[in-house]
Protein backbone atom coordinates (compact mmCIF):
# COMPACT_ATOMS: atom_id res chain seq x y z
CA UNK A 1 0.00 0.00 0.00
CA UNK A 2 1.53 3.44 -0.90
CA UNK A 3 1.62 6.23 1.31
CA UNK A 4 0.17 8.31 -1.15
CA UNK A 5 -2.99 6.78 -0.69
CA UNK A 6 -3.18 7.93 2.45
CA UNK A 7 -4.82 11.31 3.02
CA UNK A 8 -2.33 12.38 5.56
CA UNK A 9 -4.33 15.46 6.52
CA UNK A 10 -5.56 13.22 8.85
CA UNK A 11 -2.40 11.18 9.63
CA UNK A 12 -0.98 11.07 13.07
CA UNK A 13 1.93 8.60 14.47
CA UNK A 14 2.27 7.44 17.86
CA UNK A 15 3.80 5.71 20.09
CA UNK A 16 4.36 4.27 23.15
CA UNK A 17 7.35 3.33 25.20
CA UNK A 18 8.04 0.89 27.67
CA UNK A 19 10.09 2.03 30.46
CA UNK A 20 12.43 -1.07 31.23
CA UNK A 21 14.75 -2.66 29.54
CA UNK A 22 13.50 -6.01 29.34
CA UNK A 23 9.73 -7.98 28.25
CA UNK A 24 9.26 -8.71 31.98
CA UNK A 25 10.00 -5.02 32.41
CA UNK A 26 7.66 -4.31 29.74
CA UNK A 27 4.73 -6.64 30.95
CA UNK A 28 4.97 -4.78 33.99
CA UNK A 29 4.45 -1.55 32.36
CA UNK A 30 1.84 -2.75 30.29
CA UNK A 31 -0.22 -3.58 33.25
CA UNK A 32 1.03 -0.71 34.85
CA UNK A 33 0.01 1.93 31.81
CA UNK A 34 -2.29 -0.09 30.03
CA UNK A 35 -1.11 -0.16 26.43
CA UNK A 36 -4.41 -1.36 25.54
CA UNK A 37 -6.51 1.40 27.42
CA UNK A 38 -4.02 3.68 25.86
CA UNK A 39 -5.61 2.21 22.35
CA UNK A 40 -8.87 2.79 23.49
CA UNK A 41 -8.82 6.41 23.75
CA UNK A 42 -8.30 7.01 20.36
CA UNK A 43 -10.23 4.46 19.11
CA UNK A 44 -12.83 5.48 21.74
CA UNK A 45 -12.80 9.01 19.94
CA UNK A 46 -13.73 7.73 16.44
CA UNK A 47 -10.15 7.58 15.12
CA UNK A 48 -9.17 4.92 12.77
CA UNK A 49 -6.58 2.73 13.48
CA UNK A 50 -4.18 1.93 9.95
CA UNK A 51 -1.18 0.54 11.51
CA UNK A 52 0.62 -1.32 14.51
CA UNK A 53 3.48 -3.03 15.27
CA UNK A 54 6.00 -3.69 18.08
CA UNK A 55 9.41 -3.24 17.45
CA UNK A 56 12.97 -2.80 19.70
CA UNK A 57 14.05 0.35 17.88
CA UNK A 58 17.82 0.23 17.14
CA UNK A 59 19.86 3.37 18.34
CA UNK A 60 20.43 4.37 14.79
CA UNK A 61 16.99 4.64 14.23
CA UNK A 62 16.09 6.74 17.24
CA UNK A 63 18.73 8.60 16.24
CA UNK A 64 17.41 8.95 12.76
CA UNK A 65 13.47 9.77 14.14
CA UNK A 66 15.01 12.23 16.93
CA UNK A 67 17.73 14.10 14.69
CA UNK A 68 15.49 17.45 15.33
CA UNK A 69 16.51 17.29 18.64
CA UNK A 70 20.06 16.50 17.67
CA UNK A 71 21.33 19.51 19.65
CA UNK A 72 19.17 19.11 22.51
CA UNK A 73 21.49 18.60 25.67
CA UNK A 74 18.49 15.72 26.66
CA UNK A 75 19.43 13.88 22.91
CA UNK A 76 21.47 11.11 24.74
CA UNK A 77 18.85 10.17 27.27
CA UNK A 78 15.99 11.14 25.09
CA UNK A 79 17.74 7.82 22.31
CA UNK A 80 18.68 6.11 25.32
CA UNK A 81 14.69 5.77 26.71
CA UNK A 82 13.67 4.77 23.29
CA UNK A 83 16.09 2.04 23.18
CA UNK A 84 15.77 1.04 26.15
CA UNK A 85 12.63 -1.66 25.56
CA UNK A 86 10.13 -2.48 22.88
CA UNK A 87 7.65 0.30 21.71
CA UNK A 88 4.44 0.02 20.09
CA UNK A 89 4.19 2.09 16.87
CA UNK A 90 0.73 3.29 15.92
CA UNK A 91 -0.69 5.14 12.62
CA UNK A 92 -4.01 6.50 13.81
CA UNK A 93 -6.68 8.07 11.34
CA UNK A 94 -9.15 10.82 11.64
CA UNK A 95 -10.20 14.65 10.87
CA UNK A 96 -8.19 16.65 13.03
CA UNK A 97 -6.11 13.95 14.30
CA UNK A 98 -2.63 15.37 14.65
CA UNK A 99 -4.01 18.00 16.94
CA UNK A 100 -6.45 16.28 18.81
CA UNK A 101 -4.24 13.44 18.92
CA UNK A 102 -1.61 15.97 20.97
CA UNK A 103 -4.57 17.15 23.34
CA UNK A 104 -5.41 13.29 24.23
CA UNK A 105 -1.17 12.64 24.84
CA UNK A 106 -1.06 15.86 27.01
CA UNK A 107 1.27 18.51 27.63
CA UNK A 108 5.26 17.73 26.81
CA UNK A 109 5.60 17.50 30.83
CA UNK A 110 3.41 15.44 32.19
CA UNK A 111 3.42 18.02 35.56
CA UNK A 112 1.40 20.25 33.30
CA UNK A 113 -0.31 17.79 31.54
CA UNK A 114 -4.27 17.75 32.51
CA UNK A 115 -5.97 14.80 33.97
CA UNK A 116 -7.45 12.63 31.87
CA UNK A 117 -4.90 12.43 29.12
CA UNK A 118 -2.35 10.08 28.90
CA UNK A 119 0.79 11.67 29.75
CA UNK A 120 -1.22 13.45 32.72
CA UNK A 121 -2.37 10.18 34.02
CA UNK A 122 0.46 7.46 33.45
CA UNK A 123 3.69 9.74 33.60
CA UNK A 124 5.76 12.01 36.02
CA UNK A 125 9.06 12.71 34.48
CA UNK A 126 9.81 15.17 31.14
CA UNK A 127 12.27 12.37 30.17
CA UNK A 128 9.79 9.11 30.65
CA UNK A 129 6.52 10.48 29.30
CA UNK A 130 5.08 7.75 27.40
CA UNK A 131 4.21 8.50 24.56
CA UNK A 132 5.04 10.82 21.22
CA UNK A 133 2.86 12.13 18.43
CA UNK A 134 3.65 13.56 15.48
CA UNK A 135 3.60 17.39 16.05
CA UNK A 136 2.24 18.14 12.35
CA UNK A 137 1.05 16.76 9.11
CA UNK A 138 4.07 17.26 7.61
CA UNK A 139 6.05 14.97 10.14
CA UNK A 140 3.07 13.03 10.57
CA UNK A 141 3.81 12.34 7.02
CA UNK A 142 8.13 12.05 7.54
CA UNK A 143 7.39 9.81 10.74
CA UNK A 144 4.89 7.36 8.93
CA UNK A 145 7.46 6.80 5.65
CA UNK A 146 10.29 5.93 8.76
CA UNK A 147 8.25 3.81 11.04
CA UNK A 148 6.10 1.90 8.14
CA UNK A 149 8.02 1.73 4.80
CA UNK A 150 5.92 -1.02 3.64
CA UNK A 151 2.74 1.11 4.01
CA UNK A 152 -0.16 1.08 5.96
CA UNK A 153 -3.72 -1.40 6.40
CA UNK A 154 -6.47 0.40 3.87
CA UNK A 155 -9.52 -0.86 5.29
CA UNK A 156 -13.57 0.37 5.71
CA UNK A 157 -15.35 0.96 9.13
CA UNK A 158 -18.73 0.65 9.28
CA UNK A 159 -18.66 3.29 12.04
CA UNK A 160 -17.46 5.64 9.81
CA UNK A 161 -21.10 7.38 8.81
CA UNK A 162 -21.83 7.29 12.51
CA UNK A 163 -18.48 9.09 13.65
CA UNK A 164 -18.23 11.56 10.51
CA UNK A 165 -20.76 13.99 8.98
N1 LIG B 1 13.77 19.16 29.13
C1 LIG B 1 13.68 17.89 28.76
N2 LIG B 1 14.33 16.93 29.45
C2 LIG B 1 14.24 15.63 29.10
N3 LIG B 1 13.53 15.19 28.04
C3 LIG B 1 12.87 16.10 27.32
C4 LIG B 1 12.91 17.49 27.63
N4 LIG B 1 12.15 18.16 26.73
C5 LIG B 1 11.67 17.22 25.90
N5 LIG B 1 12.10 15.99 26.25
C6 LIG B 1 11.78 14.71 25.59
O1 LIG B 1 11.90 14.88 24.20
C7 LIG B 1 10.66 14.57 23.57
C8 LIG B 1 10.50 15.45 22.35
O2 LIG B 1 10.50 16.79 22.79
P1 LIG B 1 9.59 17.87 22.07
O3 LIG B 1 10.06 19.20 22.51
O4 LIG B 1 9.53 17.56 20.61
O5 LIG B 1 8.19 17.61 22.81
P2 LIG B 1 6.82 17.01 22.28
O6 LIG B 1 6.58 17.48 20.89
O7 LIG B 1 5.73 17.24 23.27
O8 LIG B 1 7.12 15.50 22.39
P3 LIG B 1 6.86 14.38 21.34
O9 LIG B 1 7.45 14.92 20.04
O10 LIG B 1 7.60 13.21 21.90
O11 LIG B 1 5.39 14.18 21.31
C9 LIG B 1 9.61 14.81 24.66
O12 LIG B 1 8.43 14.09 24.45
C10 LIG B 1 10.35 14.33 25.89
O13 LIG B 1 10.28 12.91 25.98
Amino acid sequence: MKLSNINCRFCFLTWILSKTLDWEGFQHFAKKTEVGEIIVRFEKKGFKLKALKLVQVERSFAEKHYEDLSSKPFFAGLVEYIVSGPVVAMVWEGKGVVLTGRKIIGATKPAEANPGTIRGDYAIDVGRNVIHGSDSVESAHKEIALWFPDGVVEWHSSLHPWINE
